[in-house]
């Protein structure tokens, strides 16, 4: 079994990690809307003007996100809805308590790994439904706002809400594939996931709709159809991939995925080696990383900051893909080696 507690190899850099990734993040996520509407959009620099205190609080703003959540909660408790079984988990029920944790570390990363008030999963709540479908309100509403002002939404700003509508009715048609993620399985419930699905997903994945209300950029049809071709090649990959491994362990007798070639491994569950996960280990987040191009380049390229998404969801998945991989040698061990042995690139295929 893994060691868990506090001889478990820390992550995020540890507690310095933790404490600096506290104070950046939400740092980052102001500069990033501060400058977007600003006239030079800078994604370097200093931010044009902060904004002073009693701006930041709207006590209508709150009343907004409460009931925001408050109404995803009550749709979450709905009786009427599918249950699911997820994954054992990594604690395999068998809980510990180290006396010395290091709070910021902990605080960081959640030392609770499924906080639950009866049937309510707030990490499960918290990853998909708020966030992701706030994202998508924020695109529409930024949408409207620009044909208020502009008369009717320009074409960039139709494809930027079509690619990322695309992206999120797809999280949530394949909600249960959430159950088979590290969010879930491996990391705890902190101000991490508790930041990100809440906050960070669905004011920062919207910025390029952000960026195009204060910057209109003209995109004709032929370049627009060229960024729709990328979007789809984005989407085909990263759907075939992930359809392809849910499918398989699933079933791996399922017709679909029965004739490709696997290694075995000491745990019993086989590793695909042909296939879409036979071009690299982690065809998905090569799909994913082409979308993320696709959602940008609608925004032109005389600035940085649309690119923001792109920059920092390379460095999400580097990183995510070297954590992954340490929990798959965990995991696999000598088969893990043979895997990688067979299938040598990690993302993008003969570069990474
Ligand atoms: N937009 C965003 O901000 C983010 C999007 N994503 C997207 O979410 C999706 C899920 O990503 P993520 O949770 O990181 O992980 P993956 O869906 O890539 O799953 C990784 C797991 O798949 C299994 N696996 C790995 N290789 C093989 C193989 N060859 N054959 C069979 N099984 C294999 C292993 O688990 P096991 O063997 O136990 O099944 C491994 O731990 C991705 O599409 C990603 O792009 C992810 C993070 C952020
Ligand atoms: C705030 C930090 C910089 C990092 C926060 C990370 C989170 C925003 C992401 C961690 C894993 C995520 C996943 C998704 C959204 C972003 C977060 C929550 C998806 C739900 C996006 C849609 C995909 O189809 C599935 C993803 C699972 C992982």
């Amino acid at each position: 079994m893994a060691p868990q507690g506090s001889q478990a190899e820390l992550e995020f850099g540890g507690p310095l990690g933790a404490a600096a990734l506290l104070l950046l993040l939400p740092a980052t996520m102001f500069h990033l809307l501060l400058v977007a509407r600003s006239g030079p959009a800078r994604l370097l620099g200093p931010p044009p003007y902060l904004p002073e205190l009693e701006e930041l609080w709207r006590p209508w703003a709150l009343l907004l996100c409460l009931t925001w959540l408050g109404l995803q909660a009550a749709l979450y408790l709905l009786p009427a809805r599918k249950v699911a079984e997820g994954q054992e988990l990594k604690d395999k029920s068998r809980l510990r308590y180290p006396i010395n944790g290091n709070p910021i570390y902990d605080f960081f990363l959640g030392r609770e790994l499924n906080p639950r008030i009866c049937s309510f999963d707030f990490k499960y709540f918290c990853e998909l439904r708020p966030g992701l479908i706030g994202w998508v309100l924020i695109n529409l509403a930024l949408l409207m706002q620009e044909a208020e002002l502009r008369g009717s939404p320009s074409l960039a700003m139709w494809l930027v809400n079509g690619f990322q509508l695309l992206y999120v009715g797809d999280a949530l048609w394949h909600e249960e594939a959430v159950l088979t993620t590290m969010d879930i399985i491996h990391d705890g419930f902190g101000f991490m996931l508790a930041f990100g699905d809440l906050a960070w997903v669905p004011f920062t994945y919207s910025l390029q709709a952000q960026f195009l209300l204060y910057h209109p950029e003209p995109l004709g049809l032929p370049l627009a159809s060229v960024i729709c071709l990328i979007n789809a090649v984005g989407y085909y990959i990263f759907r075939g991939a992930n359809s392809q491994k849910n499918t398989f362990r699933k079933n791996p007798s399922d017709p679909r995925v029965a004739d490709l070639e696997t290694i075995s491994t000491a745990t019993g569950r086989r590793l695909l080696v042909s296939g879409w996960w036979g071009m690299v280990r982690h065809p998905n987040y090569l799909g994913d990383l082409i979308m993320a191009l696709a959602w940008s380049l609608p925004c032109g390229v005389s600035h940085l900051l649309p690119y923001f998404y792109l920059l920092y969801f390379t460095a999400l998945l580097v990183h995510r893909e070297a954590r992954d991989e340490q929990q798959c040698l965990q995991k696999y061990g000598l088969a893990w080696h043979a895997y990688c042995q067979r299938v040598p690139y990690r993302i993008v295929p003969y570069i990474y």
